[in-house]
């Protein structure tokens, strides 16, 4: 059934697992993650960023928000795991408002680039909007940026969150869900040293709000899939994602939420890339994207199967 991220959350609040929101362009990445999630008997979260809805809709983004509505709704209304759809990385009010037309499950309202009380300003803003048609509400304290080799330099520091803050925030807005920055960033190449994300400040988070936590560029960049894309052309030296041991102690520490981009991305391309290689005269998309949806999908179980939300549908 197509459900309110936040009751998918909250579940995985009270049962100390995590469920991963996973990006989607296009159909097939959404096939994939579908039957990833129905193979493993697990929720999951779609999200979409403003940039997929405005692809999704050729720059109409009222058309490209109803659109994956209905893409997800046809799926979501003919399984019996939890599905729901997200806007990741929401700033647009003209595209937030536009989700919640359609019909979205829930909003990110990302306000983290201004000064504190702002945040809390637009975030409240949109929760009261937000929440008067039953909508849940993602926000984002701190800002992401790696922690470089360890060393937490001082502009770094100041990016991450404030435990402290985060209680006022949290009683201020009425937000559902919250995304605090403990070190990792978006993309390929998140860590240029060992990998270290800041586990004093998200267990006090947890402890000061109770609620469910996010994690954003939580892609692990897996070795087999670096590999299989070089071996084929793609030059990806240098990337980097959150290893598999770190992803697990975070929803030990109390992240539910797990942002998940890059890893599909990555999939799909190596996958692709060695198709076509071995395929010189192929050109139906049924066969050269079937390949690669399997590889997408099999990288999205093993994630539901880490991150403990295997059989809680
Ligand atoms: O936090 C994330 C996931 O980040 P990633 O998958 O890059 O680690 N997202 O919000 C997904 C969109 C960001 C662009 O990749
Ligand atoms: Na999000
Ligand atoms: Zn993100």
């Amino acid at each position: 059934p197509y459900v309110n991220t936040k009751d998918i959350l909250d579940k995985a609040n009270k049962g100390y697992y995590a469920v991963p929101a996973l990006n989607i362009n296009n159909l097939e990445f959404l096939q994939a993650i579908i039957e990833a999630g129905v193979e493993e008997n697990s929720p999951v979260i779609i999200e979409t960023s403003e940039g997929a809805i405005k692809y999704a809709g050729d720059g109409d983004v009222q058309r490209g928000a109803s659109l994956f509505v209905s893409m997800v709704r046809a799926f979501a209304d003919n399984t019996d795991i939890p599905v729901s759809l997200h806007v990741d990385h929401g700033k647009s009010f003209k595209i937030l408002m536009a989700a919640i037309k359609a019909g979205y499950s829930s909003i990110m309202i990302d306000a983290s680039e201004y000064p504190f009380e702002k945040n809390i300003e637009e975030t409240k803003k949109m929760v009261e909007i937000a929440h008067s048609v039953g909508v849940s509400v993602e926000a984002e304290l701190g800002r992401l940026v790696g922690i470089e080799d360890n060393v937490m330099v001082q502009s770094h520091e100041a990016a991450l969150v404030d435990p402290n803050e985060a209680k006022q925030f949290v009683e201020e807005t009425g937000v559902d869900f919250l995304a605090p920055a403990i070190g990792t960033s978006h993309g390929a190449f998140k860590f240029k040293g060992e990998a270290k994300l800041d586990f004093n400040r998200l267990k006090k988070v947890k402890e000061l709000t109770g609620l469910p936590l996010v994690l954003h560029g939580a892609s692990s960049v897996p070795e087999e899939v670096k590999k299989l894309a070089e071996k084929y052309g793609a030059d990806f030296r240098g990337a980097k994602g959150v290893p598999s041991d770190i992803l697990t102690e975070s929803v030990k520490y109390g992240i539910n939420k797990v942002n998940t981009d890059t890893d599909l991305r990555m999939a799909f391309i190596a996958s692709l890339r060695e198709y076509l290689a071995n395929n010189p005269g192929e050109f139906d998309p049924r066969k050269y994207f079937k390949t690669p949806k399997e590889l997408v999908k099999n990288i999205i179980r093993e994630r539901l199967r880490l991150l403990g939300c295997s059989n809680k549908a």
